[in-house]
């Protein structure tokens, strides 16, 4: 059975940070969240324009709501305002808590006043897990921190003088290594970069360790998990918010589940074409590749080789089953994020010119045109090529192929904005 976590916390209008990305982590870890609005803030991914602070009386009645019906295993306090400390130190009493010390948004705007942090230092940080980044930490410690020695000594602080439960230190605007201190042990938690949008990550962090400890995980196992989670949340983030995304394993795992099949009819599909499609198959191998939209690409293991007078796909439709094709559609997305699918086909002058009777967009690179330090790098070409062939056509190419080079085959690629639609190209191509 779901374990309720409850969660006060301020509502992020740009659907960023805050109670949304609060609700969807404890979902995403399948849990129940119990929402308590803070504060409505006035916010888009660029900026916050203002805060409306929610009345103490009026986050105390939502709190005694819901304490009166649920078995809360966990507490999350977010964005608070300093009128509502008191209100919400009595009526979480007795509650296992995770304060996430929001002072200010990444973009500069101040949540708390110093007045707010002596109250926050005072009536809910002793007894708490404290998650504070480097300069929340700095304020609350009075400690300037620029190495992993300082993380821990603040850490030390926050519990041994400021009677914190535990505290975890991150160090996401240092090194990426988090300090956990509880019950007189120091934990080091190394973390890596993760590409992607950041907005919200202090907020999926603290909810993601409420909801780990509600499901009764000891603490360092808890800030291990939340903080592999939230990596993931940056890692596989979106454009529309400019945020972490909480949900990242669902829409992964869907979207893996969708494009595995959605490439493998279109690869029996394509098989059936068989005895016209045996004369184009490249000499070494034709692949057909497929994006999802975390860019995440499936292709054929083996390849797909002729057998015969016809052709048969070696192996399954598995992930990272490309090297070539996955660099290829990737430099093309960058471009032209539409574009989710690729084949190769041998060269011809014959399927050029096709191409261009049918009205497909041809362009093409020239493999002796490539830099010598693009040469050099291990894995470059694949991407110069693209990023030529489309600043070459100057919109996006349907078709791009390159004459080789000293032992390598000429080629075209079939680009597609999905899977069915490549096979298509190449049915038109080949008839
Ligand atoms: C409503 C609300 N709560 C929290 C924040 C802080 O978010 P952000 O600036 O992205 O900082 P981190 O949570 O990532 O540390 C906010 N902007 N709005
Ligand atoms: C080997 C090779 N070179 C290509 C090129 O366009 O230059 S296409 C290709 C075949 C596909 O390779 P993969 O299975 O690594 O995607």
């Amino acid at each position: 059975m779901p374990m309720a976590v409850l969660i006060i916390a301020g509502l992020d209008t740009g659907g960023g940070a805050g109670l949304k990305a609060d609700i969807e982590t404890v979902s995403a870890l399948n849990e129940h969240p119990l929402p308590v609005v803070s504060a409505i803030t006035y916010q888009n991914p660029n900026e916050v324009r203002g805060v409306f602070i929610a009345p103490p009386e009026t986050i105390r009645e939502q709190i005694r709501a819901v304490r009166d019906a649920f078995d809360i295993r966990a507490v999350k306090i977010g964005l608070i305002h300093g009128g509502a400390i008191e209100a919400i130190a009595e009526e979480t009493k007795g509650l296992r808590k995770i304060l996430d010390p929001v002072m200010a948004s990444t973009s500069g705007f101040q949540f708390l006043s110093p007045e707010d942090v002596g109250r926050l230092k005072k009536r809910l940080v002793p007894g708490s897990i404290v998650t504070p980044n480097v300069p929340e930490a700095e304020v609350l410690t009075g400690i300037k921190i620029n190495s992993v020695e300082d993380m821990r000594k603040a850490a030390r602080v926050l519990v041994e003088e400021l009677s914190a439960e535990a505290a975890v230190v991150k160090g996401g605007h240092l090194n990426f290594t988090d300090v956990l201190y509880w019950n007189g042990e120091v934990f080091e938690i190394p973390g890596e970069h993760a590409e992607g949008f950041t907005h919200g990550t202090g907020c999926a962090f603290s909810t993601a360790l409420a909801a780990f400890i509600a499901k009764g995980l000891r603490l360092p196992e808890a800030v291990e998990k939340a903080k592999r989670f939230v990596e993931g949340a940056i890692r596989f983030s979106r454009g529309e918010g400019k945020a972490i995304n909480p949900i990242w394993e669902l829409q992964r795992d869907a979207q893996r589940w969708r494009s595995k099949e959605e490439l493998g009819d279109a690869v029996n599909r394509l098989v059936k074409m068989g005895e016209l499609l045996n004369r184009h198959v490249a000499e070494v191998g034709t692949n057909f590749a497929l994006a999802t939209d975390f860019n995440e690409v499936f292709a054929v293991k083996g390849r797909i080789v002729r057998y015969d007078k016809t052709v048969k796909p070696v192996g399954p439709v598995e992930l990272n089953a490309s090297d070539h094709l996955r660099r290829a559609l990737l430099k093309m997305r960058e471009f032209y994020p539409e574009v989710k699918a690729v084949l190769n086909l041998r060269y011809s002058e014959e399927l050029v010119e096709k191409a261009k009777k049918l009205g497909l967009k041809v362009s093409f690179y020239d493999r002796r045109e490539e830099p010598e330090e693009v040469k050099r790098a291990e894995r470059g070409t694949m991407e110069w090529g693209i990023e030529t062939a489309v600043k070459r056509l100057g919109e996006r190419p349907d078709i791009v192929y390159h004459l080789g080079d000293w032992g390598k085959e000429p080629m075209i690629l079939v680009f597609g904005s999905n899977a069915e639609e490549v096979v298509e190209r190449v049915r038109l191509l080949i008839s």
